[in-house]
This record gives structure tokens, C-alpha cells and sequence, in this order.
């Protein structure tokens, strides 16, 4: 029988058992890295092929368990497009993964049932343990990681080891190199790292990331839709990096510490103001808002700026913090940055359970 743990839908067997404090979980069985969920989101596109090139040259012992590397919207990306009829992270509902195809259906529902019977199902115990779905923003994001459950503990400690190994690497050095040696190292990447938590029950998560286990999106930016960044290329292929050192980590059966966390819980959407009209823009990202994502809006704050010259200010009571300011991808879907409160969660000791 499957119930609602605390890690989503989880046979009755596997539900953490609490003792002493620390909770134990299931080891990681199985992992899919996903690219090209947005085909003109370059990073992915390019860092999937590269994960297969090491696979042929190093062989399945370079990771700690199976990794499925999946090119998630294949036309998409063929056309550099971000999707061919409807947004493929959107298509990962209940519902719309249980619609019937036929002719007219659009080809991403079509291609997200695919995927579900390839890395999930959905919400079952048959389905792969962690999906890292890679993402690119054209806002400045730094690498933010985004899911869905405060109490799913497995993607709470990846988070707080990936900002722990990218936020400042030189408290993880494994030996003394000296700091000002890196440059004869692989440049050492440190970026901001932030997770946001989208508060939507498991059946009505959209996107694809949510048919794993324990699902997390890799959003990094800022890049251009279209174009490859090398920093950009290279704090994501440390952060799956991450990911999988945490994995060996957890499995190899070590208490791992919980600690306190900084998130972000998505609040809501706020639109461009546009012309009731013809429905166009009427203002743009105000300049002192422009690459501040995460900064803290108070009253007053400049949002926009019409194009006549005026600005429109934040007018909301509670101060809360924007992020995916100015994505290109979301103009039509009426965003212009998405709005979340901070929250400071703390999580608790874990180990992975040896049966
Ligand atoms: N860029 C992603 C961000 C995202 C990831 C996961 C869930 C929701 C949103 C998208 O819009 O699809
Ligand atoms: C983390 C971003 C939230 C996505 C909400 C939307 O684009 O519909
Ligand atoms: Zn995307």
C-alpha cells in the first residue's frame, strides 16, 4: 500500500523510522540527469552529451549509482526552441499524464507520458529515486534549486551540501591547497545557492522533476536562451557533481548532520503592467530592480518603468523577494517575476537505512 510519507507516495514499509532523533531513509537506488526540458536552454542540452562521453570513457563505476541521462524535449531542442506545442514542465500533472493521446494531442503531453513511464511512474514506488532536471534562466538566478516538499529530507541535505560546496569551496578543501594555488586547479566555482519551494500537492505538480522520488530543477543563470556560458556550464556540471558526492555520501551509510536552512516559499506571480487593449507591456523591469533577484522589496521599492518614463513602485504590506526578474521565457506567460517569502526551516539528522 502507498501513502503520503514525507517524501511523497512511499510504501507503508519504507516510511522513515524515527529513532533517537535521526531519521533513516531508504539508500538512493537510481538517478536520471535531464537536459533539453527546455530546448533553447543551452546548459542542459550541452552537459547531458558530456555526462554520456565520460560514461563511454570511464565506464558505470564513475557514479555512485545508475544515472539515466535523458534529452528531455529532443525536437525542442532540434528547433532551439523552448517548446514545439505546449511547455513540457507543465505537462507532468496527474491529470494530464493520465489524458488519452491521440492526434490532435500536443507532441510535449505526448513526450511527458513518455518520460513518465521511462523515469517514474509518477508517484509510485517504482519510480527513479532522484531526477535533476537542468534548467537555464535568463534572470540572475545564480543556481537556484526548486521543488516542491519542506519535508522531503533527501532534497533538503542536497541543498544544503550544494550551498555548503558552491557557496564557498574553499571551506571543502581536501587538502591544504593554498587559496591563491586554484589557479592551477579546474577554476573553482562559487555562485549564490537558494532553493525555492513551490507549496502544490504531488498530483498537481507540473513539472518534470516531480515524477522522481526526490525531484529537484537546477536553474541557473544569467544566459541567454540560445547561448552557452562557460560559467554557466561550469556551475552547473559542479552542481550534478555535488549531487552525486552527496549520494555516495548518504549511501554509504554515514549519520549526515541536519542543520538550519535558509528557503524561499513561492508566494505568487506579479505581471507587466500592459494595455487592456492589445494586452502589450507597458513598462519594463525598473533598472534597480533589473538583477536583483532575491533582494528584499519594501514599500516603495521601484518595480517598473513605463516607457513613458514614469516609475511603478512595490505597494504590497508584507516585504517579500522577487526572483526570475525579467525571464525571457515567462513575458508570455504574463510574468514578470515571481514573488516569495524567506524562511529559515531546520532539518534533521539522516542516515540511510543498511536493510
Ligand atoms: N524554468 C523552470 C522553473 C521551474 C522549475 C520547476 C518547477 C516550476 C518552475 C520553468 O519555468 O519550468
Ligand atoms: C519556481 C517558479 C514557479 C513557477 C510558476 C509558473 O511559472 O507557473
Ligand atoms: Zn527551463
Amino acid at each position: 500500500m502507498l501513502i503520503q510519507g514525507v517524501l511523497g507516495w512511499q510504501p507503508v514499509s519504507e516510511l522513515p523510522r524515527r529513532s533517537m532523533g535521526l531519521i533513516t531513509l531508504p539508500v538512493i537506488r537510481r538517478m536520471a540527469v535531464c537536459g533539453g526540458t527546455h530546448g533553447n536552454e543551452l546548459t542542459g542540452v550541452y552537459l547531458v552529451p558530456e555526462l554520456e562521453r565520460q560514461r563511454r570513457e570511464k565506464g558505470d563505476t564513475l557514479w555512485p549509482v545508475p544515472v539515466t541521462t535523458v534529452l528531455s524535449n529532443p525536437r525542442a531542442v532540434k528547433e532551439c526552441k523552448r517548446y514545439v506545442n505546449k511547455d513540457l514542465n507543465r505537462c507532468f500533472t496527474s491529470a494530464i499524464l493520465s489524458s488519452p493521446v491521440t492526434d490532435t494531442t500536443p507532441y510535449e503531453v505526448q513526450r511527458a507520458q513518455e518520460l513518465n513511464s521511462m523515469l517514474g511512474p509518477k508517484g509510485t514506488a517504482d519510480a527513479t529515486d532522484i531526477i535533476c532536471d537542468l534548467h537555464n534562466t535568463t534572470a540572475n538566478m545564480g543556481l537556484t534549486v526548486i521543488s516542491y516538499s519542506h519535508t522531503n529530507w533527501v532534497i533538503m541535505h542536497i541543498y544544503k551540501y550544494l550551498q555548503a560546496r558552491l557557496t564557498d569551496p574553499r571551506t571543502w578543501l581536501l587538502d591544504s591547497t593554498c587559496i591563491n594555488c586554484f589557479s592551477s586547479v579546474e577554476k573553482i566555482t562559487k555562485v549564490p545557492v537558494r532553493l525555492i519551494l513551490l507549496n502544490i500537492p504531488i498530483c498537481d505538480a507540473y513539472s518534470l522533476e516531480s515524477v522522481a522520488k526526490h525531484g529537484i530543477s537546477l536553474e541557473v543563470g544569467p544566459q541567454p536562451h540560445g547561448v552557452v556560458r562557460a560559467d554557466i556550464f561550469n556551475v552547473m556540471k559542479e552542481g550534478v557533481n555535488v549531487v552525486l558526492d552527496w549520494i555516495q555520501h548518504f549511501n554509504s551509510g554515514k549519520v549526515i548532520e541536519g542543520a538550519e536552512v535558509d528557503v524561499f516559499m513561492f508566494e505568487k506571480s506579479v505581471d507587466y503592467p500592459r494595455d487592456t487593449e492589445t494586452q502589450n507591456p507597458l513598462a519594463v523591469i525598473h533598472p534597480q530592480l533589473q538583477d536583483q533577484d532575491f533582494c528584499l522589496l519594501q514599500r516603495g521599492d521601484p518595480l517598473f518603468l513605463t516607457f513613458s518614463g514614469e516609475t511603478v513602485g512595490y505597494d504590497e504590506e508584507e516585504p517579500l523577494h522577487p526572483f526570475f526578474i525579467n525571464e525571457a521565457a515567462y513575458y508570455e506567460k504574463g510574468i514578470a517575476f515571481h514573488l516569495a517569502r524567506k524562511k529559515t526551516l531546520v532539518i534533521p539528522n539522516i542516515q540511510a537505512k543498511n536493510d
